[in-house]
């Protein structure tokens, strides 16, 4: 859908922001552009909308150099989220979603009823839409941006740290979010950001820089964790990468037995058979539960490998979509199929 063909990009002031970049961005795919501050990404950003131009090199988006079209019309097919949301502040937040709509004239019943079904579509409340930016939280102001973004429909998003400034459980939400709308809207979208756990968990495709504007690696998340191209994408990734693929595969197909009885520990379930804790037969009748987190088939082998270290049992409980316990699995084999998920993830690469 996007691709860069050695694109250079050096700014008056001598300055090198991207250096020789061929890159494709797959059509309905995420691809994340990570590496540290000043390598380049947010450059290579704004040179997809010409926002920035490049001193060399072609980039084409769906066959078409990007140049050979008018700024504002290729504007018109690109949604583009910032990392402050940029709303304007003096306009409802209904009326900040219709903009794009109501310049390209579509009369404003029509887009406001747009705007209105979009900020649903983003998880926010209908009367969010009455409200100013600065009444709504950080979190919620980044999903008014996002709905504004995609309100005339773009087949390409652009997203430039759009989670960066909300704290890690809303930014979590934000990526969920982002992830469900995907799987519907299918946008090819290029997202920057410096977080190499952000970038893992929405990525389709990752392109490590490093600074001087130099791509060093693009390649799957999988494959990019298994197998870094280089020391510097190694440390980018950091230690506990390992770890990190983990996050990619699920606890499903991971063969679960009954809970234990008659032992030590007991798995207390309510009267659906839904977990409530671990029982502790060496203690007084009377002790606390200890905390259980049942995990789902969906769940990643990484909260599985957490949840058996937490679990006092060594037990990881087990549990269907409504949450009714189907059996557990032990520490042991969780931690054997974690090393083999690692081992066929290097293997694959
Ligand atoms: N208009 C400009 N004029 C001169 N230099 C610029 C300009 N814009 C960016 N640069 C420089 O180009 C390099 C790349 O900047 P860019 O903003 O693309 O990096 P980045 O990877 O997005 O960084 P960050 O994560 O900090 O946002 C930096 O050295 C920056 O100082």
């Amino acid at each position: 859908m996007i691709k860069f063909d050695e694109v250079h990009k050096r700014f008056p002031n001598g300055t090198t922001a991207v250096h020789d970049l061929s890159l494709e961005m797959p059509e309905g795919q995420i691809t994340v552009l990570v590496g540290s501050s000043g390598c380049g990404k947010t450059t290579t950003l704004r040179m997809i909308n010409r926002m920035v131009d490049p001193t060399s090199g072609t980039i084409r988006l769906a066959g078409k150099d990007i140049l050979e079209s008018d700024a504002a019309d290729l504007r018109r097919g690109i949604g583009y989220v910032i990392q402050q949301s940029g709303l304007f502040p003096h306009r409802t937040v209904l009326d900040n979603v219709a903009t794009v709509p109501l310049l390209l004239g579509w009369g404003r019943k029509k887009a406001r009823s747009r705007a209105a079904e979009l900020l649903e579509t983003v998880g926010l409340a209908a009367d969010a839409g009455k409200r100013y930016p600065h009444q709504l939280s950080g979190g919620q102001q980044q999903r008014v941006g996002v709905a504004r973004a995609l309100a005339a429909d773009p087949p390409v998003l652009l997203m430039d740290e759009p989670f960066g400034a909300v704290d890690p459980v809303v930014r979590t939400q934000l990526q969920d979010e982002l992830l469900r709308l995907q799987k519907d809207l299918a946008k090819t979208i290029v997202f920057v950001t410096h977080d190499i756990d952000e970038a893992v968990r929405l990525g389709d495709r990752i392109a490590v820089f490093r600074t001087g504007g130099h791509l060093v690696q693009c390649a799957e998340p999988a494959e990019l964790l298994a197998r870094p191209a280089d020391d510097f994408v190694a440390d980018f990734l950091g230690a506990e990468r390992g770890l990190k693929l983990l996050s990619l595969s699920t606890l499903a197909g991971l063969p679960q037995g009954p809970a234990p009885e008659g032992g030590r520990w007991e798995l207390a379930l309510d009267s659906a058979r839904k977990p409530l804790g671990w029982r502790d037969g060496d203690a007084a009748a009377d002790s606390p539960l200890l905390p259980v987190r049942a995990l789902r088939d969906g769940d990643s082998l990484l909260s599985a490998v957490n949840e058996s270290i937490a679990s006092p049992a060594g037990l990881v409980a087990r549990v269907d979509a409504d949450g009714v316990l189907t059996g557990v699995t032990a520490r042991a084999e969780i931690h054997d199929h974690a090393g083999e998920a690692h081992i066929s993830a290097g293997a694959a690469a």
